[in-house]
């Protein structure tokens, strides 16, 4: 069985099923400050369960295609939204859940200016950015309890456009 994954473009209906795409296509939903701002009002389902949202900031190693996928994991208890504060795409991976592990992991490379929220308890890959500074905003979960389960795969998949 190949173990191959071929990246998508990131595109809010492909994604649904796994979480939010959050980005600037079409019109605003409102326009704001004198009409010099449009909002894109709303746009992802957070759900911290009985804790609160953090707002953290994560500078990580940017990763290169093609990708060895060694692991998804997950957050029972909360959402977590990926915001790149760079215009860089970056790496997005998640799989479905198959009684309690990860189905096959999909792929998709996101366009600059796009962010993610995975709903809460979706199997995802680590925030893996392709290029530096891999400076991501991420609103999650700060709360008691680990609010994580890793599934590290038998046999590694491999990423590749
Ligand atoms: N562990 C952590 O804060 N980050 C991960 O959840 C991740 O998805 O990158
Ligand atoms: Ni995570």
């Amino acid at each position: 069985m190949s173990r191959s994954i071929v990246a998508e473009p990131l595109t809010r209906e492909a994604f649904a099923g796994f979480g939010d795409v959050l980005d600037t296509a079409g019109e605003a939903d409102k326009l704001i400050n004198q009409g010099l701002c449009g909002r894109y009002h709303d746009r992802a389902r957070l759900d911290f369960a009985d804790a609160r949202a953090g707002v953290s900031l994560f500078k990580a190693e940017p990763r290169s295609l093609p990708l060895k996928l060694d692991m998804v994991e997950r957050h029972p208890d909360g959402s977590q939204c990926f915001i790149p504060m760079s215009m860089d795409g970056f790496l997005v991976v998640v799989a479905g859940d198959e009684g309690g592990k990860p189905g096959t992991p999909r792929a998709f490379l996101s366009a600059p200016g796009q962010a993610v929220n995975f709903h809460r308890g979706t199997w995802h890959g680590v925030l893996t950015p392709l290029v530096a500074p891999g400076l991501f905003a991420v609103v999650d979960r700060i709360g008691e309890g680990p609010n994580l389960e890793e599934h590290w795969f038998e046999a590694p998949y491999e990423i590749k456009t």
